[in-house]
């Protein structure tokens, strides 16, 4: 797999305020690469890094390989915050002045304002739009010169559910595309809904990386208890379909290995010649993986 970015160690103190610290991942090509993490944790201050708007305390990074140059800053689009358009230009008119700025030609306006659905609203001045159709138009603007990659921040906020819904099906438009996307973002539903992978910082530090399924998978916890708990957790210790398992009261909490469900459980223990008292099923929210995560 090609790395697009290589984060090494990168950190940012601003006075007294460590915001990143000792950051390290690296960035697959074709991924859409989810920093997470609640308001504060530093996912700006490090998207802000990489983007060479930020310099950092100490650490390096990479883009394709290479330090951040002319070359490189051309291969990257991003969206920080929401640019600031010409109010009473037309979309087509804004888009053109970006154009200029970049130097490319018109003739990509059209097909960028139709991937993200606002062809038919171009003459639309931009005072007219609303926050999602803005929105859009700055993602449009991003990527005018078909960077590679796109880094977004908190895209989605502020919007309406609708605006929201729109922004994540334009990602996965645009991830599909072949261009890899970073996304920074508060919500937890967001990073799941859309990432292939996640980074959870918290207080600038990173906690958990890797594929969004491994890192936020919402695993099923099955509750158990029997009348002989000595015995139970025996018999547990040698299951090998059991993932991991604690003891809470009156009642044990496990998790089963991928392809186990709690049939196999109970035939297990029926098999080991215990009866269980109850057996419950109970859904892991991704807020508490989450939050466990974060309170490691
Ligand atoms: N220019 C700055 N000067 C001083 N402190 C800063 C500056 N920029 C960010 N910080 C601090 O660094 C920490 C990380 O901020 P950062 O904006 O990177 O977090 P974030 O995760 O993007 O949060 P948010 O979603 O609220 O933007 C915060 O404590 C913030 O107050």
């Amino acid at each position: 797999m090609t790395v697009v970015l290589d984060i090494d160690n990168l950190s940012k103190r601003f006075g007294s305020i460590q915001a990143v610290k000792g950051l390290t991942l690296q960035v697959e090509q074709g991924s859409i690469y989810g920093i997470l993490g609640p308001n504060g944790s530093g996912k700006t201050t490090s998207l802000g890094m990489v983007l060479d708007v930020i310099q950092p305390t100490s650490g390096t990074f990479a883009w394709f390989g290479q330090g951040i140059n002319r070359g490189t800053k051309q291969r990257v689009g991003a969206l920080l915050e929401t640019p600031n358009f010409y109010s009473y230009l037309t979309a087509r008119k804004n888009m053109e002045i970006v154009a200029g700025i970049k130097g490319v030609g018109y003739n990509k306006i059209n097909p960028v304002l139709h991937l993200v659905g606002l062809e038919e609203r171009k003459h639309t001045t931009f005072k007219g739009f609303s926050l999602g159709m803005k929105q859009r138009l700055a993602i449009a603007s991003a990527l005018l010169n078909n960077p590679e990659v796109l880094v977004l921040d908190e895209p989605t906020n502020g919007l309406d559910p609708e605006g929201i819904a729109e922004i994540r099906e334009l990602i996965l438009q645009i991830a599909a595309e072949g261009k890899t996307i970073i996304l920074a973002s508060h919500l937890l539903d967001e990073v799941e809904k859309v990432c292939t992978h996640v980074a959870v910082l918290q207080d600038g530090v990173l906690r958990a990386k890797g594929p969004v399924d491994t890192i936020l998978s919402a695993k099923d916890q099955v509750i158990i208890n029997a009348p002989d708990m000595a015995h139970l957790l025996e018999v547990l210790r040698q299951l090998p379909l059991v993932e991991s398992f604690q003891q809470e009261r009156d009642h044990v909490r496990l998790t089963l290995q991928d392809g186990f469900g709690s049939l196999d459980l109970n035939k297990a223990m029926f098999e080991a010649g215990i009866v269980l008292a109850q057996l419950t099923v109970r859904r892991k929210s991704l807020e508490a993986q989450f939050l466990e995560i974060i309170k490691k």
